[in-house]
């Protein structure tokens, strides 16, 4: 227990240069363990999704590192990077960004293919994503014909058919009404619970705060609180 699956020593990152530079984030020292389900909480511009990017290896800090498993993953080249996203993480945003005109499961599929997966699992892996996340049953929907809530459970079986450890999630219920949204942090707590991944959401959601392991609040780029709500 309490494996340390990511962290972050120092993080620093500043966008631009010289007048117009901006630090989104200093000062991060946080570590994320195996099997947790984390929210980043702050206001509009207090450096959610830049930290989010960084522990994603989407973008590199400008000083200190992210480890993942005790290995550094900011200072790899891009090639590297974007091989250990491919391995390792699942990543689902607030628009769903599903193909309108494809079904569920070619959806989910799609995402197999263009990641460059062995075609011959594809579609076991795409019907046991769709399974955990309680959509199997309608995979031959297409988005349209489906609800937020389902949509962006799609989204997620979409970022999880690979088998990440890794769920990186930027304000994943931000397009649905408070309802849909408990059915999707449901899902993430489900394949915390029983399919070993771990979480990291970013929310403005009061209500999802209740819900996750630990709570990391964000202000002027800066941890100023983090709390562990199974202590509360
Ligand atoms: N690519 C960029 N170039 C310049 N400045 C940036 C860039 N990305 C973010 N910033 C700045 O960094 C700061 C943090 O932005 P960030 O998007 O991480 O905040 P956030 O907490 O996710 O906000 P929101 O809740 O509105 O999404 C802001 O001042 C933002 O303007």
């Amino acid at each position: 227990m309490n494996q340390p699956l990511l962290k972050a020593v120092n993080v620093k990152k500043v966008f631009g240069r010289g007048d117009n530079s901006v630090t989104a984030v200093k000062n991060i020292n946080l570590t994320i363990n195996k099997g947790s389900m984390i929210a980043l909480k702050g206001r509009s511009g207090s450096g959610k999704t830049t930290l989010l990017n960084l522990l994603a290896a989407l973008d590199q800090p400008t000083e200190g590192e992210v480890f993942f498993n005790g290995q550094i993953i900011s200072k790899l080249p891009e090639k590297q990077r974007s091989h250990w996203r491919r391995t390792h993480l699942g990543l689902v945003f607030q628009a769903f960004g599903l193909i309108p005109l494809m079904s569920a499961y070619e959806n989910v599929e799609f995402g197999l293919r263009i990641a460059g997966n062995d075609s011959k699992l594809n579609r076991a892996q795409a019907e046991r994503a769709l399974e955990w996340v309680g959509m199997k049953a309608r995979m031959k929907h297409r988005p349209p014909e489906l609800s937020g809530g389902e949509q962006q459970r799609v989204a997620i079986a979409r970022a999880i058919a690979h088998q990440p450890v890794l769920l990186l999630a930027d304000e994943p219920t931000a397009e649905l009404d408070s309802r849909m949204g408990l059915q999707v942090i449901k899902v993430f707590r489900d394949l915390v619970e029983n399919h070993g991944m771990t979480v990291v959401m970013t929310t403005h959601d009061p209500g999802i705060m209740e819900i996750v392991d630990h709570v990391i609040a964000l202000e002027d780029g800066e941890i100023v609180t983090e709390s562990n709500q199974s202590n509360s």
